[in-house]
């Protein structure tokens, strides 16, 4: 059996920034363990969750550079081989879907876009689970042209990352001056009325200032603006809890210039807070991922482009779903595997615990 579980000791990885060390497939097979889970189809972790929000992740390259993802030099490259191909992805997504109850779908990485094949993908696994949500989380660069085709091929929803709007400040966090590309992915994301539209903005300290022209600018351009306060899951390891801004500093840089209101969550597995922006309707979301984690609700699995199961974003457990895939495994026994990872899946991600390690693999490598 090629299924392998790569909860390696943190101290026996070199590569610690890059994609997974050995890749799926590198070890000897070993099955997590089902020890005391009851029978249940869907994807029941140990602390009484229920994940249905499968996030694939289909390529670490990328167009930007973000300093809170990637390093400068981009990520190691995955050998093409050990890439998921549009058919596996979507037999995966169909497995999911008819099997273990997963309702949502979004592809991200490394950015999807990168994937020449992004529609094949999103046709395949149209097709094999009908009625579920496709969406992508992208930088939003290229968007514009792509757009047409993966629109027809069954995506349903774009969420873009846009940190600030000031160019400058755009091309120094990114590095790279790409700051009109993605307006333009923006711009056609809205003209094709995908909707609702999500903005993703990482709050950085170097563009704290320009989070109220950012609001005002998501206003203006009818959509759903959601700051997030960063992680530790960058390359290159510069994440200082001291330095983060939190969702409480963010509020107090808004409330010089907008009125905000607390609204709550849109369901209560949803990552970001809404805010009402001057009385409303007009929302603003706050996804305060680390000082007011959303771990006791999460309902996330994830498939990285290599093809493991990847339980918790902070978790370095994977089990491999590739070897099964092209090793002949049938949907059912592949499902067994994907029920058995996520049982293992650990409580949160313990930032806060004492001795707190970040993953090995950085945000870019596991899919954001
Ligand atoms: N802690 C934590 N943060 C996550 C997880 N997944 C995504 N995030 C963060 O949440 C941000 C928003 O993610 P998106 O890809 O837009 O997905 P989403 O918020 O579930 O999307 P919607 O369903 O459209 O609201 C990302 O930029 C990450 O910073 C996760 O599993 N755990
Ligand atoms: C890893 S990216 C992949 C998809 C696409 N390239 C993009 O940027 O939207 C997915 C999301 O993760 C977020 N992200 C990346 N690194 C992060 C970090 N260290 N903390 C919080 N969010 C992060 C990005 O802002 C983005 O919204
Ligand atoms: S956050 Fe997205 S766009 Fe930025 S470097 Fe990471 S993968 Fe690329
Ligand atoms: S850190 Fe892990 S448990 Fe917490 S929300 Fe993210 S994936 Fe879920």
């Amino acid at each position: 059996m090629a299924a392998v579980n790569l909860g390696m000791p943190r101290s026996a990885i070199a590569d610690a920034a890059g994609t997974a060390a050995g890749g799926a497939g590198g070890a000897s097979g070993v099955a997590p363990s089902m020890a005391g889970r009851p029978e249940h189809p869907g994807l029941l972790d140990r602390f009484g969750r229920v994940a249905r929000d499968l996030r694939v992740s289909v390529t670490e390259k990328c167009s930007l550079r973000c300093t809170y993802c990637m390093p400068a030099e981009g990520l190691p490259a995955i050998p093409r081989d050990d890439l998921l191909t549009a058919p596996e992805i979507a037999r995966l997504v169909g497995i999911a879907a008819r099997d273990l109850g997963v309702r949502e779908v979004r592809f991200t990485g490394g950015e999807p876009l990168m994937r020449a094949d992004l529609a094949e993908i999103i046709g395949l696994s149209a097709a094999a689970a009908p009625g579920v949500d496709l969406s992508i989380t992208t930088n939003g660069i290229g968007l514009d042209h792509r757009l047409p085709a993966l629109v027809a091929a069954g995506l349903t929803r774009v969420n873009v990352s846009l940190d600030t709007v000031d160019r400058a400040h755009f091309a120094e966090l990114t590095r790279r001056d790409r700051l009109p590309a993605v307006l333009a992915g923006i711009q056609a994301a809205h003209d094709a009325g995908l909707s609702p539209l999500k903005l993703n903005a990482v709050m950085m300290r170097q563009t704290l200032a320009d989070a109220p022209d950012l609001l005002a600018w998501a206003l203006e351009h009818d959509c759903r603006l959601r700051f997030i306060e960063q992680m530790p899951l960058d390359a290159d390891r510069s994440w200082i809890r001291d330095n983060m801004v939190s969702a409480a500093e963010l509020l107090e840089v808004l409330g010089t210039r907008f009125v905000l209101t607390e609204a709550g969550r849109d369901d209560p597995s949803a990552p970001a807070e809404e805010w009402l922006v001057d009385g409303g309707p007009a929302t603003v979301g706050i996804i305060a991922s680390v000082t007011r984690s959303f771990c006791a609700a999460c309902d996330r699995t994830r498939v990285t482009a290599e093809g493991t199961v990847r339980s918790c974003l902070f978790g370095d457990d994977e089990t491999d779903l590739r070897g099964l895939l092209r090793g002949g495994a049938d949907d059912t026994e592949i499902a067994r595997w994907w029920r058995g990872a996520m049982w293992n899946k650990q409580a949160g991600h313990g930032i806060d615990a004492a001795g707190f390690a970040p993953p090995v693999r950085s945000m870019g490598a596991i899919g954001g």
